[in-house]
């Protein structure tokens, strides 16, 4: 048998599923799905070990028209990680035509040393035939290694899928050792999950104004204790964040407590702060502080 290994990541339009895709192939919920495009921020890499191999699965954002510095920062991130990596899956979903956006990802990948595979995602939303007609219209984007369909969801073929990437890696030893799943530090994942829970029922505008990061974080007798701050972009934003006598933001510390908790094992006491940062997209220096 021969083992291999390496990095293979997924890529696609806003809300294609790639978070989703990711988070069914590991198990294990580490990335941030939501019914908003783009909101997955952090280059998130998860391990999945297989007797014949590993692949190091690599989570990043979505390629986009830079409208601040943030943008620009987060495209060349993405470009950066295209190039560093073996496999690229390209997302489609099932439920949507062909369009613009995939041409304009699938031109950018063409010169990459990387095999891609086309990925069409959520089948369980179409009927067979749509499927059908799907796969030939993904098939005329580009001369893909593959096309596999697949839906995170049901986790049909997701098996089938992680198979056929695992085919195009590289022969090479383990990369990361066997009870590794994420090398993400635990307080980005904390953050992202604070996040998601502070994005929840917000108006529209708010996801690309909202960046949690976490300021402290110990265990005191058995229970996990964290201080984290919410930054938005106005004082109008903190207000909505927060919600009448705090209501919304209690909300918020519940959702997220809970879901640190199933993270973590542990018990968690969750302190959050909501701050203003004005402008925090266009300014390097918060943008640095908030790890991007
Ligand atoms: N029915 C169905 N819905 C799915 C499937 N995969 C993803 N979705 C939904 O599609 C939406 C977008 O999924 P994400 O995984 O966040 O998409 P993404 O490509 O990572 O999005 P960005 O982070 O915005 O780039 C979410 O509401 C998911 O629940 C699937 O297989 N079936």
């Amino acid at each position: 048998m021969t083992y291999r290994a390496g990095f293979a990541c997924f890529v696609g339009r806003p809300n294609a599923g790639k978070s989703t895709l990711t988070n069914a192939i590991i198990g294990q919920k580490i990335a941030i799905t939501s019914s908003k495009p783009q909101t997955t921020r952090h280059v998130i890499r998860a391990v999945l070990h297989r007797p014949d191999g590993q692949i190091v699965l690599v989570d990043t954002p979505g390629l986009h028209r830079p409208k601040t510095l943030l943008g620009e920062r987060l495209n060349d991130l993405v470009r950066e990680t295209w190039s560093e990596v073996d496999v690229i899956g390209l997302c489609v979903p099932a439920d949507e035509p062909v369009g613009k956006g995939d041409k304009f990802i699938t031109g950018e990948l063409s010169q990459l040393k990387a095999t891609v595979l086309a990925v069409v995602t959520k089948t369980d939303l179409v009927d067979k035939r749509t499927l059908a007609e799907q796969l030939l219209a993904v098939s005329r984007l580009a001369d893909f290694a593959e096309i596999v369909p697949v839906s995170a969801v049901s986790g049909d073929q997701v098996g089938l899928l992680t198979d056929v990437m695992a085919k195009y890696l590289p022969e090479s030893p383990q990369l990361y050792p066997d009870d590794m799943l994420t090398d993400e530090p635990e307080q980005v994942l904390i953050g992202e999950l604070v996040r998601e829970a502070a994005l929840e029922g917000v108006r529209d505008e708010l996801p690309h104004s909202i960046a949690v990061l976490v300021e402290e974080m110990f265990v005191e007798n058995g229970v996990t204790k964290i201080f984290a701050d919410i930054y938005v972009e106005r004082s109008s934003q903190k207000a909505i964040v927060i919600g009448a006598q705090a209501s919304r933001l209690k909300d918020v510390g519940t959702r997220a407590r809970a879901a640190i908790e199933g993270l973590l094992g542990t018990k968690v006491y969750l302190n959050l702060h909501v701050r203003v940062a004005k402008e925090w997209q266009r300014d390097p220096r918060q943008l640095r502080k908030l790890g991007f």
